[in-house]
């Protein structure tokens, strides 16, 4: 068995990683666990889950905490992050604070049991995520409930003991995990004390005894296993090994230095619920899910919030970043339909402005314009710019300047648009602002994920199909445009060699967060821009 070394930190990726298919594709809708055969009903979710409408929803089976860090407040925040719908079935409410937990209250299971049919036999739940599961009485009646009612996946966190060592679960609801629950589980993600109890108490020391326990517990019955090392002693990063029955992954991040990490396994798993939800692959996922953790640690280092211990951590990073919420001219992804990008190669090779070529193009019904001069004088792109501005904000359009922030400064155009070797976004934000439009140019899902921490409104994601008007640009098919939009939180643009003939297809993808389509060479390497962008525009709308 192999082992994959991913590097969380600089986005490295070191060896060539079998891509798990998209979800809905993933083994698990077929495939068969030694000891699991039958369990839940997950083959008619495939059906149900056609219905595009349908909104991602994750349901949290969890204990409430009082201080708002970890359980149930924490998978809702953590859903609220990532844009799915969370409802929730609260199976104990804690007192609980930064210093401890003072007092715990276990619901009667049969009002567990009333929460869980309340919800699932009203609401179309995707996945569903438990937490703290306080008696075995509980841990049977969700059993049988999730027996009855179609789901995508089960995520097991299986909390036991909280990070401030209060204990929350005891030994008697182990029975209820190894016999009913693991088996119909589809990840379960322990942390090294919680991997120990599931195994009858072998410590765990190492990133060795980490992955030997991962295959153990993975032998108890759920498809996938990741043990968490956040509190594993005297390591500088924080490694948490995925094991999904055949290759091992370490994923690798710095551990952030803060008193702020109550509630980060709960956070952890939400998150992978949430990804799951809108479609992701399972690697995918947790991928995704450790990259948000650490972002969020990181963005709430300095936070203080309780004065005991432990601290909670701020979710809602990205917005404060981006500040969205006192935006001015918010962003419309709705203005990515039919996105048209110059080149001043095709200019001249048929003998027009830049402004001439898009006033062309917005007459056509360009719902955004990209201006991509590689070889312009500053000065002349400056002034090209400001014409194609005004031409632009005559039609309602918006204005980006590729890759240059200081040529959108000057002309105060609505925004950029950069590639990943470009300007990073971050400090593109920085510099524009919060009212500014942010592109970002990515391949993968890391790229999206990146883009959206670093407060981006859009995504660019090609070349869909080859393309001469970039040289060097990796090709990554209709497959992998519907994997970016898929874990993209923010809206996309389909680009690479999208023109007439094709651009239906893309569209008809149907993929989540997918608004539309820009084409440089189909509209600028034309005789009549004009027609060649109705055309588009009326393939597209
Ligand atoms: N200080 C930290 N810096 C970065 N990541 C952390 C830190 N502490 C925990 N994590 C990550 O948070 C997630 C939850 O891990 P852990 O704290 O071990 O679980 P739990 O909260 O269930 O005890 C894991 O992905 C872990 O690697
Ligand atoms: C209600 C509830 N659920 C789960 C946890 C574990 O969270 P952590 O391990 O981060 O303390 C908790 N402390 N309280
Ligand atoms: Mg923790």
């Amino acid at each position: 068995m192999a082992t994959q070394l991913l590097c969380m930190c600089c986005g490295a990726q070191p060896q060539p990683q079998p891509q798990a298919a998209p979800f809905m594709r993933f083994p698990f809708w077929n495939s068969v666990h030694p000891k699991n055969p039958t369990s839940v009903v997950r083959v008619q979710a495939e059906a149900a889950d056609m219905n595009m409408n349908s909104i991602p929803h994750v349901l949290s089976v969890a204990g409430s905490d009082s201080g708002g860090g970890a359980g149930i407040q924490a998978d809702l925040k953590t859903c609220a992050a990532r844009r799915v719908y969370c409802s929730t079935v609260i199976t104990a409410v804690t007192a609980q604070n930064t210093a401890g937990v003072q007092g715990l209250n276990i619901l009667p299971e049969d009002f567990v049991a009333d929460q869980l049919h309340s919800v699932l036999s009203d609401m179309h739940v995707h996945v569903v995520k438990t937490g703290m599961l306080p008696s075995l009485n509980i841990v049977k009646v969700l059993c049988q409930t999730l027996r009855k009612f179609p789901i995508k996946a089960l995520v097991v966190d299986p909390v036991m003991i909280s990070t401030s060592g209060d204990v929350l679960v005891g030994p008697s609801v182990l029975a209820g995990f190894l016999e009913e629950l693991l088996p119909m589980t589809d990840i379960v993600t322990p942390n090294i004390k919680e991997a120990s109890v599931l195994l009858g108490g072998v410590p765990l020391k190492s990133v060795s005894d980490m992955r030997t326990a991962a295959k153990l517990i993975h032998d108890l019955g759920p498809r996938n296993v990741l043990v968490k090392g956040g509190d594993l002693p005297n390591s500088l990063d924080a490694i948490d090994v995925f094991f999904d029955g055949e290759e091992f992954y370490e994923l690798c991040s710095p551990r952030v230095n803060t008193r702020n990490s109550h509630g980060t396994g709960c956070t952890l798993a939400s998150c992978i619920a949430a990804e799951l939800a809108k479609g992701s692959s399972m690697l995918s996922a947790v991928k995704t899910a450790k990259h948000f953790i650490e972002a969020a640690l990181d963005y709430s280092r300095d936070m203080t919030i309780g004065n005991g211990a432990q601290g909670p951590f701020d979710h809602f990073l990205a917005l404060n970043i981006n500040q969205s919420s006192c935006r001015l001219n918010r962003f419309n992804p709705n203005d990515l339909l039919l996105y048209a990008v110059t080149d001043s190669a095709m200019n001249r090779k048929w003998g027009r402005s830049i402004a001439e070529a898009v006033k062309a193009a917005v007459e056509g019904g360009a719902t955004i314009v990209q201006l991509r001069e590689k070889d312009a004088e500053t000065r002349d792109f400056l002034e090209a710019a400001k014409v194609c501005l005004e031409i632009c904000h005559s039609y309602g359009v918006p204005l980006l300047i590729n890759d240059r922030i200081d040529v959108a400064l000057a002309c105060d155009a609505d925004g950029v648009h950069v590639g990943q070797s470009d300007m990073p976004a971050r400090l593109a934000r920085t510099l524009l602002g919060p009212e500014k439009i942010i592109g970002v140019s990515c391949k993968t899902p890391e790229q999206a994920h990146q883009a959206w921490i670093d407060g981006a409104d859009y995504i660019g994601c090609g070349g869909v199909y080859p393309t001469n008007t970039k040289a060097n640009n990796r090709t990554i098919g209709l497959e992998g445009l519907k994997e970016v939009c898929l874990a993209s939180t923010l809206p996309v643009v389909a680009i690479g060699g999208i023109g007439l003939s094709n651009a239906r297809e893309v569209m008809k993808l149907g993929a989540p967060n997918l608004n539309g389509v820009a084409v440089v060479s189909a509209l600028f390497d034309r005789e009549c821009i004009l027609t060649e962008t109705r055309n588009l525009h009326a393939l597209v709308s």
